[in-house]
């Protein structure tokens, strides 16, 4: 009898466990979106991540509008884009530019209205523009607390609400936000930019509920270092240019890799996606499940790197 139920079981299962692999693959095939003619709006294009998401949604035939703050450098993007060879598979188009400053609330809402003449609508919002901070919170004006909130925070924030009801009209559109690890954990001398992701995460997880019965998507995207010029660009406690090239950030993720798990994200519209090494990742769960242990260890690094910063 056993023999007869294992033989009846065993095939059973297996065709069971088939029938909803098969199921899911379905699922996540209807599930993707297909990039093709889509308008996707890219701040902090003219260099690093927002560069390389440029690169990977232009070849995946998506309608591009690049931002930032200098024309020269977004045109040098666009030619280099116009001139790509395809392989004839994809129809590609020519990006359009639309130059602001994002720290700018009313420059932000003109240059909104600019984006959305572009072609009528947004489908894809990427905002991935942003400056990071080192220093000191003993030694930094409020003014550099505020300067990059207003930049990491306040300019996605503004974008976002500019193109919204736009969005929400057509019952279509997808929010995008570059975070960063800082923003599920804060390290010591990084207060300005981890205060900003936070505060870029907790807007974007309200945002998504509040959005989803009109059928819009939010992705909150958390990568762990990239190799970029972002410590060179990152501002100090008394506003000026760090300017190093930190060994983190050299060694970090390559942004081609990070720039296709940000078109991954979007194509299976993920929710919030941490894109780390096992240590970032386990300092995560950490944070939340041992948060003592987490602040003895924040606290010793500290004064460690003080230490070597004295030396
Ligand atoms: N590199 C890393 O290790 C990590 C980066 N990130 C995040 O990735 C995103 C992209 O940074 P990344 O590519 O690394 O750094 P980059 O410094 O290379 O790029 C930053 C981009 O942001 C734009 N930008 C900066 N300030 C403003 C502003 N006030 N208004 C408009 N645009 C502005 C710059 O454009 P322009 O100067 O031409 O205006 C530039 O294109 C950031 O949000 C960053 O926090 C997250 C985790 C790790
Ligand atoms: C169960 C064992 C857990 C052990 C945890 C030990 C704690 C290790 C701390 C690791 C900290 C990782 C920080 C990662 C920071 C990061 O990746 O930031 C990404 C950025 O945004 C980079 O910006 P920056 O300007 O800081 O270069």
């Amino acid at each position: 009898m056993e023999r007869v139920l294992g033989l009846g079981v065993g095939p059973l299962a297996a065709g069971t466990v088939g029938l909803l692999i098969l199921l899911k693959v379905i699922q996540r095939l209807r599930r993707k979106q297909n990039l093709q003619d889509k308008v996707v709006v890219i701040t902090g294009a003219s260099s690093g991540l927002g560069k390389e998401c440029a690169r990977v949604f232009h070849a995946a035939g998506a309608r591009l509008i690049l931002c930032g703050r200098d024309q020269k450098r977004l045109q040098d993007v666009v030619e280099e884009l116009r001139n790509k060879n395809n392989n004839g598979k994809i129809q590609t188009h020519t990006p359009c530019t639309v130059t602001f400053d994002l720290s700018s609330t009313s420059l932000v809402s003109s240059a909104a209205k600019e984006i959305l003449k572009c072609h009528g609508h947004v489908d894809v919002l990427i905002n991935n523009a942003g400056i990071s901070y080192r220093g000191n919170i003993l030694d930094t004006h409020v003014s550099v607390q505020r300067d990059v909130m207003e930049t990491n925070y306040f300019g996605p924030v503004a974008l976002t609400q500019a193109i919204l009801p736009s969005m929400v009209d057509r019952r279509s559109g997808h929010i995008v936000v570059i975070s960063s690890v800082q923003g599920k954990i804060s390290i010591p001398y990084r207060s300005a930019y981890a205060a900003s992701k936070h505060a870029t995460q907790a807007y974007f997880d309200c945002l998504r509920a509040e959005v989803d019965r009109f059928g819009l998507q939010v992705s909150v995207i958390s990568p762990g270092y990239i190799r970029t010029n972002l410590s060179i660009n990152a501002v100090t406690g008394d506003g000026s240019q760090y300017g190093v090239m930190d060994k983190t950030t050299a060694k970090g993720w390559d942004p081609v890799d990070v720039a296709r798990a940000v078109l991954k994200a979007v194509c299976h519209k993920q929710k919030d996606v941490v894109l780390a090494g096992p240590l970032p990742t386990a300092a995560v769960y950490l944070r939340a499940l041992w948060p003592a242990l987490y602040f003895r260890l924040m606290a010793s690094r500290a004064v460690k790197e003080q230490r070597v910063k004295e030396e």
